[in-house]
């Protein structure tokens, strides 16, 4: 966190609000989101497809009409396309042109192809306004419980995933120090 706040401070300023046009110089910002939705994919199974016709897909005989789930989830921590795959480690994206705009399948949280997230335009915008806001903004703190929750990776699986137990964070209006 430390690392991305510095960031933000330098690019944007002090006392600055974060702006759409400052998401394009936040390459760190830019990695801590890619490496979230790498290890946590809101929706892991993406939407089910349908086998229009009999295929063979990687040895394996798809009969018409089967209905198909793709696990963006357990592709985005498999150790064949990642280092230390369970690491939350935002530097691997540094320097690297994968992205989750459908051309890499090793990171594919809005799926690919032809029915790939049609929002993805609007949700790259706001997921890091959201994130780059609430950083630039406000220093976060952690109790005990909330360096437990942290530790605590277990997650609720169904449509859409998330932390089974909710990690509650304290924001905490930056000095003024860090204002000017
Ligand atoms: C974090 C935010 C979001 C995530 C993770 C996400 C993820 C996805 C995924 C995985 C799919 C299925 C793609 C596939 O099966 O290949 C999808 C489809 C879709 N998403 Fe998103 N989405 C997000 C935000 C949005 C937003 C903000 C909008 C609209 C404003 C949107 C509109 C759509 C639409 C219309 C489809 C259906 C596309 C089609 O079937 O042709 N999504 N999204």
């Amino acid at each position: 966190m430390a690392k991305a706040k510095d960031e933000l401070a330098q690019v944007i300023g002090k006392g600055n609000k974060f702006e759409e046009r400052y998401i394009d110089k936040l390459p760190y910002l830019q990695a801590v989101m890619k490496e979230t939705l790498r290890l946590h994919p809101p929706i892991p199974f993406l939407v089910p497809r349908r086998a229009m016709q009999e295929t063979t897909f990687m040895g394996y005989r798809i009969p018409k009409d089967t209905q198909l789930f793709v696990n963006a989830w357990a592709i985005g921590r498999d150790a064949e396309c990642y280092e230390d795959p369970l690491l939350f480690k935002p530097e691997r994206f540094l320097g690297s042109s994968v992205d989750y705009k459908g051309q890499n399948y090793e990171l594919i949280p809005f799926g690919a192809g032809r029915r790939i997230c049609a929002g993805i335009p609007l949700a790259h915008r706001m997921l890091h306004l959201v994130l780059g806001s609430l950083l630039h903004e406000f220093d976060w703190e952690v109790d005990e419980i909330g360096r437990n929750e942290i530790k605590d990776d277990r997650e609720r699986m169904g449509v859409t995933v998330r932390k089974l137990v909710p990690l509650k964070a304290m924001p905490r209006k930056c000095s003024t120090e860090c204002l000017n």
